[in-house]
């Protein structure tokens, strides 16, 4: 029953539902995950266009251009984001021009500001409107120009179903021309804590009480991760309230508690489960969160996570919110500051700092200690019978 970490993922995923399919406003779709291919509707940039403040010349009457010998081009017009020029450059003629906005008709290529030098102008009056001609210190670049549907084009499929929509991906979306989105539903997770110790936040604590640390923590993450989050709140150690806790999960596509799923007496989510449920497994092959089960109860997917709170928030980490996301753990390769410890058969996922681009442990590994979770920014994979000398290059997850 003894499962890998991969295994755990797995299996919880397979218990989940296939999600249906809403329509939401683009402002509301952060964090879903896209139901449906999406296609441009329109093209970016929208018109050929200067990617800077400048004039927009034609690059030929320009090549010559130096600080030394400047070429003088006359100004004809200005072309603004929004009010396009609506003549054309000709030989010898260029047009004011300003980052977003269209390049004029004839003009191939832009000279930034930084790179003129106005012509003194005899004529200060009223009428001004500023310098005839212009001289250009440098040629004027196409590489300054955006050529139209040079992001993305009219037609063309920019975005697949499945994604998840991270910021970019929602500011995307606008640029594409989508208002409302097709994307899967808020998967519905209920969230109950169990313990006869645990108490709610602000009440006077007594010697032997802990702070109901983990529900407040799994439900931040479980917003995190885009679901639903149906608060069961807190049931003491007894299989009744246990079951009466439970009860309220209806319309749940899945349960998460948290504790009592070890080797004590009082463990009853265990006994729930295991005596008078369903279960897939008990005990992942990993520490921490080495007890975790996975069952059913009344065709409920429930998943017991650990009491100890830097298990509840690591297993939480490394199986429930990729299998509950679709979304795979990334990691990366970075070298070890200092040893980390292999255990024989088990994965260990130790907290690390980051720092001056090394990983490092320096701080107290036990499960019970959440301050080094906080101060951590690193899971430091170690696998299986390994073990890690400083300087090794290690798997790390991103806190
Ligand atoms: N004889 C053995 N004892 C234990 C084993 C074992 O293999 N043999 N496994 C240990 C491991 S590993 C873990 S992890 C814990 C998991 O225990 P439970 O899931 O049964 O959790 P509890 O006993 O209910 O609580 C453990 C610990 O966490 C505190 N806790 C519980 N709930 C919360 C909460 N909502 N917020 C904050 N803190 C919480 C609780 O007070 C305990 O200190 O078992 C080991 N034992
Ligand atoms: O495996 Mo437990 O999660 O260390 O305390």
């Amino acid at each position: 029953m003894h499962v890998s970490v991969a295994e755990a993922r797995e299996m919880l995923a397979a218990l989940l539902p296939e999600l249906e399919t809403e329509t939401v406003p683009v402002a509301q779709a952060l964090g879903r995950t896209l139901a449906a291919d999406l296609e441009a509707l329109v093209s970016h940039p929208s018109a050929t266009e200067s990617a800077l403040d400048g004039i927009a010349a034609r690059e030929a009457d320009t090549l010559t251009a130096s600080a030394e010998a400047p070429v003088r081009l006359k100004i004809v017009g200005e072309s603004r984001a929004g009010m396009p020029f609506g003549g054309r450059v000709g030989a010898g003629e260029c047009v004011r021009i300003y980052t977003g906005a269209p390049l004029p008709e004839g003009a191939d290529a832009i000279c930034p500001v930084e790179q003129l030098a106005d012509e003194e102008s005899a004529d200060d009056g009223p009428e001004y409107v500023g310098p005839e001609y212009v001289h250009l210190l440098r040629p004027a670049s196409p590489a300054d120009v955006r050529p139209e549907g040079g992001d993305f084009r009219a037609g063309e499929t920019v975005m697949r179903a499945g994604l998840r929509l991270s910021a970019p991906r929602v500011a995307l979306a606008v640029a594409l021309g989508h208002a409302k989105l097709p994307v899967r539903r808020k998967l519905r997770v209920a969230l109950l804590s169990t313990g006869d110790e645990v108490i709610e936040p602000g009440l006077p604590l007594q010697a032997g009480q802990v702070y109901d640390s983990n529900r407040v923590g799994l439900s931040a993450m479980l917003g995190e991760s885009g679901c639903e989050v149906i608060e069961l709140g807190h049931a003491p150690d007894s299989p009744a309230s246990l079951q009466a806790a439970i009860a309220g999960a209806g319309g749940a596509d899945v349960l998460l508690t948290s504790g009592g799923v070890s080797m004590g007496k009082y463990d009853f989510m265990r006994d729930l489960l295991i005596e008078r449920g369903r279960v897939s497994f008990w005990k992942v092959r990993m520490r921490p969160g080495g007890p975790a089960i996975l069952g059913g109860w009344n065709g409920l997917p429930v998943f017991g996570l650990p009491g100890n709170p830097v298990s509840s928030l690591v297993v939480f980490h490394v199986i429930v919110r990729p299998a509950l996301t679709g979304q795979p753990v990334q990691s990366l390769k970075l070298r070890a500051a200092t040893p980390f410890r292999g255990l024989k058969d088990k994965t260990a996922f130790w907290r690390g700092v980051i720092k001056d681009g090394e990983v490092g442990d320096y701080g107290p590994q036990g499960s019970g200690i959440l301050r080094s979770l906080s101060d951590a920014n690193a899971l430091v994979i170690v696998p299986e019978g390994g073990g890690v000398q400083a300087g090794d290059a290690v798997d790390v997850v991103l806190l």
